[in-house]
């Protein structure tokens, strides 16, 4: 019987058809979500029952989804943060998860560094301004010698601090597993949280979203930074309590914040969206021809070993 996969992202294959190459050499029965939007609960339960391999995005896979699941061999996340999939249940179930680490670093980090300075040039404003038939400018801040606080040295992390070196920027850095090597590589300096909300003059999240790091930024840590510095999360909308931030930035307790990522996604009724001193992108750190080009390969990969009996090469293993 020919083995039936699910493949959920709207970018998938989409900027190059390599991904659906790859699979059509096996033969697999593919369903792919042509909606635009991400599958409800209901409809992925209905959709699972008789699915082999699931390639995913931001889709809740959750244990009454998995529960569903009669064939389920293969999760493969399209991506890097798997917050989206109850990871207990499919390891309890036996399901393998695979993903695609790095792909799509350096498109996030270019992200951040389009957010550092839309913010401190305040370019949404100034574009605004043009378009409204007026010749105002803004004097916004430089961010050259400036220092940037990191947090989260992984991939992505790591490829911020990188381009912060083009700029002559003052790098901090935590994480609960430093990595001590590439920050004297680059002049990087590793600092306990407090000291590094203290010092910062932007201050970027590069952690995944556990029970650990919910929250992380709350209102306490606003309190400590300082009232002209800025905040990016490109990492996933729980890092930061929202409720806090909004009173932060109304409060002008910090001078600015940018999120590509928020609790909810899409954030309509966030009351973030009346505030002027925030730029909000639609989670789409990732979205790049580059990008999506790696994680598609990557993703069909993980799932075609897995589901030919194969070791797969990203096998997802939580961090210990
Ligand atoms: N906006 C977007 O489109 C994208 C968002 N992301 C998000 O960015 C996150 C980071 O991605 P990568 O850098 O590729 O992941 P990574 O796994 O390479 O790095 C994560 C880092 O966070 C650290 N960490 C984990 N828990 C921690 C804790 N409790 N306290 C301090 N440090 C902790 C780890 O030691 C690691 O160095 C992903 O988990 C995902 O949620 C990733 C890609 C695209
Ligand atoms: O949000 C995207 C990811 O790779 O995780």
């Amino acid at each position: 019987m020919r083995k039936k996969i699910l493949i959920t992202p709207r970018s998938f294959g989409k900027s190059s058809n390599l991904p659906f190459e790859m699979l059509k050499k096996y033969d697999y029965e593919i369903i792919k979500n042509e909606s635009g939007q991400p599958y409800e609960e209901s409809q992925l339960i209905d959709l699972i029952k008789d699915v082999d391999g699931i390639i995913v995005g931001l889709d809740k896979i959750t244990s009454n989804v998995l529960r569903n699941a009669k064939k389920l061999k293969v999760i493969t996340k399209y991506g890097v943060g798997v917050d989206n999939i109850d990871v207990d249940e499919a390891e309890r179930m036996g399901i393998k998860i695979t993903y695609t680490p790095d792909a799509n670093k350096e498109s996030v980090a270019d992200l951040v560094f389009a957010l550092m300075l839309g913010l401190s040039r305040e370019i949404i404003k100034l574009d605004n301004i043009v378009r409204n038939n007026r010749w105002e400018k803004i004097i916004g801040n430089e961010i050259y010698k400036k220092t940037i606080g990191i947090i989260g040295t992984g991939a992505i992390g790591r490829c911020v601090a990188k381009r912060a070196t083009g700029f002559d920027m003052k790098i901090l850095a935590y994480d609960k597993y430093p990595n001590y090597e590439f920050a004297n590589s680059i002049g990087m300096k590793y600092v306990d949280k407090k000291a590094l909300l203290e010092e910062s003059d932007f201050i970027t999240l590069h952690l995944p979203l556990t029970e650990e790091t919910y929250h992380f930024i709350d209102e306490e840590e606003l309190e400590i930074m300082k009232d002209t510095a800025y905040i990016i999360n490109t990492s996933r909308g729980g890092i930061i309590n929202e409720n806090a931030l909004y009173n932060a930035l109304k409060n002008k307790k910090i001078a600015g914040a940018a999120l590509d990522v928020f609790e909810i996604e899409p954030p309509i009724d966030s009351k973030l969206l009346k505030l002027d001193n925030i730029i909000l992108t639609p989670h789409c750190g990732a979205s790049t021809k580059d990008a999506t080009d790696r994680m598609g390969i990557m993703a069909v990969e993980g799932l075609i070993s897995v589901l030919e009996g194969m070791e797969p090469k990203y096998l997802y293993k939580r961090q210990k």
